[in-house]
């Protein structure tokens, strides 16, 4: 990512007061059309002159967040000053796209990238699907425990979880060691793209449509939806645990729900001043 040479311009995440600090001497570059789709997040601009501050043009807003090529860099690079080190842990549904999108936040920030399933099945030396079926899902459950507390030290890093880690309170001790995503999506958009379950236990015994062609796709579809509506009704209220939540949609691409990721986290540290340190605190006292 090119965005050392970027020119320098100030960012605001939509909602969040505008600090106050001195105006940098900068040149706002010309406004130029915001990217993205009227349901993907777009991020406000804020370019500020000696005399103060100019919004860029439009923005509806409320719950939607900046988008722009031109702030992409500097928005990385603002969470990351924030961040103080801090790690990043999504959670969120399986196919809520926490592999995916983790592995890109994390090589937009700089972060090392480590996803718990990958950490479990090299460890256990199996699949996921082994794992359940010849060890159970307790002992999965363990050993995901274990997985996330082995991370407690680790800073500068983008940790993808499984769907399940929020079920244990033990492991939120980890998880609010750093800052917590939760991605939500519908479950008619996760049912999309689990990919007919392969891989996933917990959706095994639903019909899935590449294995099975005489079911057609959209019955397949809804059986998928069906059993991840059920799962989140159990789930829902330990993922509204995490910092910030940020809405999927479908038809927005990984680097613009990244950005919305990076946007949320900036406002909420700009909220809670604290949120970035108490990993600090917790390496001081550890020390
Ligand atoms: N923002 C996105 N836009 C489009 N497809 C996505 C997005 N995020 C994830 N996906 C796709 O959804 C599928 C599931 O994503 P994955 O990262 O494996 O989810 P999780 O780790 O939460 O189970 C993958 O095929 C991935 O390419
Ligand atoms: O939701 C869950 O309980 C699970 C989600 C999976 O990870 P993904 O969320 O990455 O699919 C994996 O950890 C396991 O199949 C259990």
């Amino acid at each position: 990512m090119s965005r050392m040479s970027r020119e320098p311009l100030c960012f605001v995440v939509t909602g969040a007061q505008p600090r106050q600090r001195a105006a940098p001497s900068v040149r706002c570059p010309t406004p130029r059309p915001l990217a993205g789709t009227d349901r993907c997040p777009v991020v406000v601009g804020v370019c500020r002159r000696r005399s103060g501050v100019r919004k860029a043009p439009l923005v509806p807003l409320s719950e939607r967040l900046v988008l722009s090529t031109v702030e992409d860099g500097v928005v990385y690079q603002q969470l990351r000053e924030k961040l103080h080190g801090a790690s990043v842990y999504l959670v969120g549904m399986m196919g809520s796209g926490k592999s995916t999108l983790g592995a890109y936040l994390a090589k937009a920030l700089e972060y090392a990238f480590i996803d718990t399933d990958v950490i479990i099945e090299r460890t256990l030396q199996k699949s996921i699907p082994e794992i359940f079926a010849q060890d159970g899902e307790e002992t999965f459950r363990d050993v995901e425990s274990l997985v996330l507390e082995s991370l407690q030290s680790h800073v500068r890093t983008v940790v993808a979880t499984g769907g399940g880690v929020v079920l244990r309170q033990r492991n939120w001790g980890t998880l609010h060691t750093g800052l917590v995503v939760y991605l939500n999506g519908t479950p008619d958009m996760l049912a999309k793209r689990v990919q007919g379950g392969a891989g996933r236990p917990l959706l095994s015994n639903t019909m899935h449509a590449p294995a099975d062609s005489t079911i057609p796709e959209p019955a397949a579809i809804e059986a998928l939806s069906a059993r991840l509506a059920e799962i989140l009704s159990e789930r829902e209220h330990f993922y509204r645990q995490a910092d910030v939540t940020v809405e999927l949609f479908p038809d927005c691409s990984v680097a613009e729900t990244s950005r919305a990721v990076a946007a949320k986290l900036i406002r909420f540290i700009e909220e809670n001043p604290s949120a970035s340190s108490k990993h600090r605190r917790q390496h001081s006292s550890a020390s």
